[in-house]
């Protein structure tokens, strides 16, 4: 059974236009909760990483748990303004908005490899944002994860056209 049986779809939502694709039904679901951090783990299982980065927010309900697993330490990306030490940023556009974010300074140290997750991608605007950050602090993306894509709005290309291979556990079409 596809993972996207456990996402619940919310039309214009947040704003006209938008399917949103709502993972708090799989989170709530214990099978559908398992089920995605198992196959990130088995993927991930003999591939050495560093540690996870995982984006705000909803990036750090799957990221935890699979760094957890993976024993590996979290590198957390933050919406602007969140951290409390020294930060550098990015901004960036996603499907229905424009934002910052930011990582500290000290969290990534040259030929760190980094396993980046996040729930989904959509454009691509806020994976690639990330891998910016990751890089400019001197970190190696080996991979972005995602639980969904959307391929419809192009994220995956984009992370390609950088350089950076991407994984996804389900898709949406666009129904
Ligand atoms: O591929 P993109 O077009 O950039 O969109 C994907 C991003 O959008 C959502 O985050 P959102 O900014 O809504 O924050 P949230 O996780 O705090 O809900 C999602 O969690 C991804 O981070
Ligand atoms: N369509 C969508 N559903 C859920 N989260 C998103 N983030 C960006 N686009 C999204």
């Amino acid at each position: 059974m596809s993972l996207t049986s456990y996402i619940r779809t919310i039309p214009d939502y947040p704003q006209k236009g938008v399917k949103f694709r709502d993972i708090t039904t799989l989170l709530h679901n214990p099978v559908g909760l398992r089920t995605a951090i198992d196959q990130l783990a088995e993927r991930y299982r003999n591939i050495p990483i560093d540690h996870i980065a995982v984006i705000e927010s909803r990036g750090f309900l799957l990221g935890a748990p699979l760094a957890y697993l993976m024993n590996t330490g979290l590198i957390l990306i933050r919406k602007k303004g969140k951290l409390p030490a020294a930060t550098i940023g990015e901004d960036y556009d996603m499907e229905y908005g424009t934002s910052t974010i930011e990582v500290h300074t000290d969290a990534i140290s040259p030929g760190n490899r980094i396993l980046l997750i996040d729930d989904l991608i959509a454009t691509g605007g806020t994976a690639e944002a990330a891998v910016k950050l990751i890089r400019k602090c001197g970190g190696e993306v080996v991979e972005c994860a995602f639980l969904v894509n959307l391929p419809e709005l192009g994220g995956n290309e984009r992370l390609r056209e950088i350089g950076c291979p991407t994984f996804s556990l389900c898709a949406f079409d666009g129904e």
